[in-house]
């Protein structure tokens, strides 16, 4: 079943127990408790399995706790050989480990000697890319529990961090953070120990851009021992080796302390900032372009220079830093080369963010280019002929191409008027009289069934038509609504057997095009009512010729809706009390609807003369479009409804004066008029290639063709005609149903605050209200009850009211809030509506 409205789906969202309730069943789930969680069989193996461990561990493991045990025949499922592994491992004495005494090399002191000379900004940053590397494989072999080959990382590791960082802040670091020192530290430590070094983990803002990869001497192992360069270093240790050996009066490590001071010397030299290549920051730090790209480092290769090493030979070591960012990092970080934006250059120092450096977070004016809807518009305007592109073009010779391109595909749409003169046009064509009357009343009381009998009578549908309608509602068990099936014809309006919104269909007599606006009668929908009466020269109001649903639409809808058009300026009402077959045409029952009506008319303010009432029955079509035949209505002689209809005057058009038209549909087309709209123009004349103004969006539109009612083509239309209009220059986005298109030359005032003469439905106060113009709507705020006046004369009875009372009517001051305003002209009809009840209609007088 449907959801009543649309808003209480949220609430009524079905949950399935599934939703409600994990995946384990209650059974299945247990606490967190000792033992739980454990089945009986689990309890039993456990048991047993403690017993067999304690045997097999002996006295020599009596320290091992109880909880281990049952840890380790938990993870290994109860196999008692492999938990006793564990638990041997785990608990073995451990000896104390032999003090291997340190061998400290000739080259390390004369290390320790070159760095304690060394300025301590030059030390600061020696960080060797190797040693870093060392460690992350360390970390990373730790994660994979590799434990031998992190004992001898780590061992390889803190020689060489003892070694080079000595007095540097690493060294600091280092202690502080108890770097692990051998394998079994590692496995046990925390994964927080591993990422004591990695650069994004809390690095000083003054280390981000120090750490620099710089030429170590290489030893071999650690990085990649296995690869050409390691054998190409291996060989000449070799052959050095062979050499120095030749030679009697150098020993088998070949040098003396003071070559290996003047090697350390050499190194601080490169190390020193005085003589290195200064890096200016000024100049981006990548090559912009790939031509500009320096050739790509050589391979490592030895050093040609023979360098007598300390530890035989030194291999300069490839920049490994990349002369251009990958594409992944240039989108994260942007390319440095990029000038900074100056407004995120503080919070950058602060919150280092990413993608900071991207063009598309620093572009200052993301606008500066014309959008591509923009594009596409200019080229729509240039190819029709108009000065429409109203978005000014700053720079962009890509979307200037992009523009002629779209040019050139977009159709021919230039429309060309023939300047007509409407009215005469109009005078001299002779066309029939126009009149469009909306069809009121309660709910259910016969509306559209009236209307459909009136359509099949005049042949407007043909029979076949209404036979198919006919089986359709058989199927669904609704026989009886088959003729109002041809004004309701959305899924929703037959399905519900309920009107929703107003039906436009025209059809004609020998002297008048009619056209029907058939209104919803539900109370829901009165704001769709509302848009049809706005519409409308007179009204046909449907009354239920059966006692009960008479007297409950007298109280419900067929009072507010007279009211309604009674506010909205219409004069002339035709009641159709209907139904009469279900009453066998008793003219008692007529008379007290008619006498009930009147009663209720008179208090509105409706001229009686103006008033007239057909007994009819829709569903047989009596006294429809012929008399009635029924031998107990002999006593009526009066028109048939459609003589009522026939009888009924228009309201006068103002042909002379500015465009006005109400949009009441607007729809996409074929490819040739890809949008359309349709209403009744209230006011003036419209014809081809007129350039229209919309309202609220102000936008302006060209009328490229006008279709009539009963689908012609014409040249032009004319005040009381509901055409349809197809339109181009404009987006869709612009029209609404409601919305105004009015002249540009004359176009209507938004309007925020104004005075009305309000007839009030209900007790009305200083109060919020919804204001309708139409099928527009603004919320409002009645500001102040101005005065109280006569109903017939308008003077002022009573000033300053608290309360205006049902049927008064009163000067009230009106302030639309939060929206642009409404298209509003002195003399403009609106309705007031609270909480989905409408309390009063008003004229407006004035507006500031
Ligand atoms: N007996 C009888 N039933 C009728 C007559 N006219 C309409 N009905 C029935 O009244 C019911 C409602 O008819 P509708 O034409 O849908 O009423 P409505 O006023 O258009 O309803 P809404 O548009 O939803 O307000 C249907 O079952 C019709 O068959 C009539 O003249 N005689």
């Amino acid at each position: 079943m449907p959801p009543k409205a649309g808003f209480s789906r949220a609430k009524n969202v079905g949950y399935d127990d599934d939703d409600m309730y994990d995946d384990y069943s209650e059974e299945e789930y247990v606490g967190d408790g000792e033992g739980e969680g454990m089945s009986e069989e689990d309890k039993e193996q456990m048991v047993a399995g403690m017993v067999k461990v304690r045997e097999a561990l002996g006295s020599e493991y009596n320290k091992v706790k109880e909880v281990d045990i049952q840890d380790a025949l938990w993870n290994y499922y109860y196999d008692v050989g492999k938990s006793v592994t564990f638990l041997k491992n785990k608990y073995a004495p451990k000896a104390p480990a032999p003090v291997k005494p340190k061998e400290v090399s000739r080259f390390d002191q004369a290390a320790g000697a070159a760095d304690a000379k060394a300025p301590t900004s030059t030390g600061k940053h020696m960080l060797s890319c190797g040693t870093e590397s060392r460690a992350r494989t360390v970390s990373n072999l730790a994660m994979s529990g590799d434990g031998e080959s992190i004992a001898s990382l780590c061992e390889a590791l803190r020689d060489e961090l003892g070694a080079m960082s000595r007095k540097s802040p690493f060294t600091e670091r280092t202690t502080r953070s108890q770097a692990p020192s051998c394998a079994s530290d590692y496995t046990s430590a925390r994964t927080k120990d591993f990422f004591w070094d990695v650069p994004w983990g809390n690095v000083p803002c003054s280390r981000l851009a120090t750490i620099t990869a710089q030429p170590a001497p290489y030893k071999g192992g650690l990085l990649g021992g296995s690869s050409k360069l390691a054998a190409l270093a291996a060989r000449r240790k070799q052959k050095q080796q062979e050499e120095t050996a030749a030679k009697a009066d150098v020993t088998t490590n070949g040098l003396t302390a003071d070559k290996a001071v003047a090697l350390l010397d050499r190194l601080h030299i490169r190390e020193n900032p005085a003589s290195a290549p200064i890096r200016d920051d000024t100049k981006p730090r990548y090559p912009k372009k790939r031509s500009d790209t320096p050739p790509p480092p050589e391979p490592a290769t030895v050093d040609d220079e023979p360098i007598p090493e300390p530890q035989g030979i030194r291999i300069e070591f490839p920049n490994l830093r990349a002369k251009q960012p990958s594409m992944f990092g240039a989108i994260l970080c942007g390319s440095p080369e990029e000038p900074r934006n100056p407004h995120i250059e503080s919070a950058l120092s602060n919150f280092p963010l990413p993608y900071a450096n991207a063009k598309t977070f620093t572009d200052a004016d993301p606008f500066s280019k014309p959008s591509p809807d923009d594009l596409v518009r200019q080229a729509q305007a240039r190819s029709a002929g108009t000065t429409k592109a109203k978005t000014k073009t700053r720079g962009g010779t890509d979307g200037e191409k992009l523009a002629e391109s779209v040019e050139k595909l977009v159709v021919e749409t230039k429309v060309r008027s023939k300047n007509l003169n409407v009215v005469d046009e109009y005078r001299k064509c002779g066309l029939k009289r126009v009149a469009n009357f909306v069809v009121i009343g309660h709910v259910d009381h016969g509306k559209s069934t009236l209307m459909g009998r009136l359509l099949y009578d005049l042949k407007v549908v043909d029979e076949r038509s209404v036979d198919k309608l006919r089986q359709e509602a058989e199927t669904i068990g609704k026989s009886s609504f088959a003729l109002a099936w041809l004004m309701d014809q959305t899924p929703e309006e037959r399905g519900r057997g309920v009107t929703v919104d107003i039906a436009t269909v025209p059809f004609e007599t020998e002297q008048t095009s009619f056209t029907i606006l058939d209104a919803p009668g539900h109370r829901d929908f009165i704001p769709n009512m509302i848009a049809g009466v706005s519409q409308a020269d007179f009204a046909v109001l449907v009354v239920d010729a059966q006692e009960n649903s008479f007297q409950s639409g007298l109280k419900g809808q067929t009072k507010e809706h007279a009211l309604i058009v009674r506010s909205m300026g219409i004069q002339r009402l035709i009641v159709a009390v209907n139904k009469m077959d279900t009453v066998s045409w008793s003219k008692e029952r007529f008379d007290k609807a008619r006498q009930a009506t009147t009663a209720f008319f008179e208090t509105a303010s409706f001229s009686l003369k103006n008033i007239t009432f057909i007994p009819c029955a829709g569903l047989s079509g009596d006294n429809v479009t012929k008399l009635v035949t029924d031998e107990n209505a002999e006593w009526y002689s009066g028109p048939t409804f459609l003589e009522a209809l026939e009888a009924s005057e228009p309201k006068p058009r103002a042909l002379e004066r500015p465009l006005r038209l109400t949009i009441n549909d607007v729809f996409r087309g074929s490819g040739q008029n890809p949008l359309s709209i349709s209403g009744q123009i209230e006011a003036g004349t419209l014809q081809i290639g007129d350039v229209v103004l919309t309202l609220p969006s102000r936008e302006t539109a060209t009328v490229k063709a006008i279709e009539l009612p009963d689908g012609s083509p014409a040249d032009w239309a004319v005040a009381g005609q509901i055409p349809t209009l197809h339109l181009v220059d404009i987006d869709a986005v612009h029209l609404r149903l409601g919305d105004l298109l009015c002249a540009p030359t004359d176009p209507v005032r938004l309007v925020k605050s104004f005075t009305c003469k309000m007839l009030a439905f209900e007790h009305v106060m200083p109060q919020f209200v919804d204001v309708f113009r139409g099928k527009q709507q603004a919320t409002g705020l009645i500001t102040a009850l101005a005065s109280i006046l006569n109903k017939n004369t308008g003077e002022v009875t009573r000033r300053k009211p608290r309360i205006v009372r049902p049927g008064e009517v009163a000067r009230v001051r009106i302030e639309l809030e939060g929206s642009a305003g409404l298209p509003l002209e002195v003399g403009g009809r609106i309705v007031l509506r609270d909480g989905g009840r409408t309390v009063g209609a008003g004229l407006l007088e004035s507006y500031t």
